[in-house]
C-alpha cells in the first residue's frame, strides 16, 4: 500500500445551485507529479468541481486538502491566491500590452534577476525562448497557449487546474500542444487536475481518470482499467462506439447468436446486454455458407452481410446486417478493408473482451465470466 501523501484531494464535495445539486458528494485525489482527468459530458459538473478547488467558489459541504493540509471546509478557508494552485481555462487571455517575459513573471516575487531566470528557463521549456520581448499579438494561437502555459506555471504551483485548455486550438495544433504541455508538467513535477469532455484527450493525458456524470463520479482509475473494465454500459459508450447483443439470462448461461455466455452474477429470466466494442469484433470469410469452427475464445461465429465499408484514415468501418435478427454490428480492422456491400461474412465476439450489464431498467452489472 502506497504511504505517499496525496497532492490534493476532496472528500464530500457537494455544491448546489437553486437547490439543485451539480457536485454531488464527490471525492478523490490527485498524487504528486500525476495527471488526473476529471471527464464527463457538458454540464456534468466539471467546472464547478474545479472551481471550488480553485476557492473561486465555495462548497456546500466537504472539505479540501492540499498535501494532506486542510485548506478549506465550510468553515476554514484559505484564499485562492494562497493555495499555490495554478490555473490555465480555455480563455486564457495573455495581457496584451505587456511582453511575453513581462506576462510569465506577472505573479512571481522575488529579485529581478531571480525572475528573469525563470521567466527564461521556462521560455526555454515551452520552446519560446526567441519572442522573449515580443508581445501576445505577434504569437500565433498555440504560441500564446503556451506563453499562458508558462506564466501558471512560473510561481511553481503545486496543482494545475486545467479546464479545457486546449479547446480553442485547431485539431492537428492540439495534439502537438497537449504533448508538449504534458512533458513541460511532467518536467515541472506538478500535480494536474485536467477537465475534458473528450475521452480521446483523457486518454492521451492522463495517469487517472474520474468519470463524471450528473454530479458523481462513476469510476476511477488509470485509463487502461476505465477503458477495459467499464463500470456500466454508459461509461462504456463513453470510450468509443458500442456493439449490443441482448440476451435472456438462463440459469448460469446467456444463449445468443454467437453462442453461450457464462453470467452467473446475472437474475435468472432477466434480460442482459453483451457489450462489444468494433474492434474486438472478428471478421471471418464466408466458405460457401459456412464459417470458421466455434472455439473456446471467440465462440459460435454468426453470419452477416456487409451494409456499408469505410476507410477512415488508421482503420476501416465496416458495417454489417446481421442473418439472425437484421441489426447492425460494427466491426473496425486496422488496415484498408473495405468489402462490397452484400458481401457475406462471419462475425465472431472476442469473449474476454466483452461486458455484460443488465439491459436498462434492471438492477446492478455484472462482469463477463466465461
Ligand atoms: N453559478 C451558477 N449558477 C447556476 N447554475 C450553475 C452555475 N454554475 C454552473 N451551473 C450549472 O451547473 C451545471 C454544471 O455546470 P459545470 O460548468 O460545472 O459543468 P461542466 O461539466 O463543466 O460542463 P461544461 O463542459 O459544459 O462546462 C450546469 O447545468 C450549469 O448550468
Amino acid at each position: 500500500m502506497s504511504t505517499t501523501t496525496p497532492r490534493l484531494e476532496i472528500r464530500n464535495i457537494t455544491r448546489a445551485f437553486d437547490g439543485r445539486r451539480v457536485v454531488d458528494d464527490v471525492s478523490f485525489k490527485v498524487m504528486p507529479g500525476q495527471v488526473t482527468c476529471l471527464l464527463g459530458p457538458s454540464g456534468c459538473g466539471k467546472s464547478t468541481t474545479l472551481r471550488v478547488i480553485a476557492g473561486v467558489d465555495m462548497q456546500d459541504t466537504g472539505e479540501i486538502y492540499i498535501d494532506g493540509k486542510l485548506i478549506c471546509d465550510t468553515v476554514f478557508r484559505v484564499p485562492p491566491e494562497r493555495r499555490s494552485v495554478g490555473l490555465m481555462f480555455q480563455d486564457f487571455a495573455l495581457f496584451p500590452h505587456l511582453s511575453v517575459a513581462e506576462n510569465v513573471a506577472f505573479g512571481l516575487s522575488g529579485s529581478r534577476a531571480e525572475k528573469r531566470a525563470r521567466v527564461e528557463e521556462l521560455l526555454r521549456r515551452v520552446d519560446l525562448g526567441r519572442y522573449i520581448d515580443d508581445y501576445p499579438h505577434q504569437l500565433s494561437g498555440g504560441e500564446q497557449q503556451r506563453v499562458a502555459l508558462a506564466r501558471a506555471l512560473a510561481p511553481r504551483p503545486k496543482i494545475m487546474l486545467m479546464d479545457e485548455p486546449f479547446s480553442g486550438l485547431d485539431n492537428r495544433l492540439r495534439d502537438e500542444i497537449r504533448d508538449e504541455t504534458l512533458r513541460v508538467l511532467k518536467e515541472e513535477g506538478a500535480a494536474v487536475l485536467l477537465v475534458t469532455h473528450e475521452p480521446d484527450e483523457a486518454m492521451r493525458m492522463a495517469d487517472e481518470i474520474a468519470l463524471m456524470r450528473r454530479g458523481r463520479i462513476v469510476q476511477q482509475g488509470a485509463p487502461y482499467n476505465l477503458y477495459n473494465a467499464p463500470v456500466d454500459r454508459a461509461a462504456a459508450a463513453f470510450f468509443s462506439d458500442i456493439n449490443v447483443i441482448r440476451g435472456k439470462v438462463q440459469g448460469l448461461l446467456t444463449e445468443t447468436p454467437f453462442g453461450q455466455f457464462l453470467t452467473p452474477a446475472m437474475p435468472d429470466g432477466s434480460e442482459v446486454d453483451i457489450i462489444i466494442r468494433p474492434q474486438h469484433v472478428k471478421i471471418d470469410f464466408d466458405r460457401n455458407g459456412r464459417g470458421p469452427n466455434p472455439t473456446p475464445e471467440d465462440g459460435v461465429p454468426a453470419r452477416a452481410v456487409v451494409e456499408r465499408a469505410r476507410f477512415m484514415g488508421s482503420e476501416s468501418l465496416v458495417e454489417f446486417r446481421m442473418d439472425y435478427d437484421g441489426t447492425v454490428l460494427k466491426a473496425t480492422v486496422p488496415a484498408v478493408f473495405l468489402p462490397k456491400p452484400g458481401t457475406p461474412m462471419w462475425l465472431m465476439i472476442r469473449r474476454d473482451r466483452c461486458f455484460v450489464f443488465p439491459s436498462p431498467g434492471q438492477g446492478r452489472a455484472a462482469q463477463v465470466a466465461g
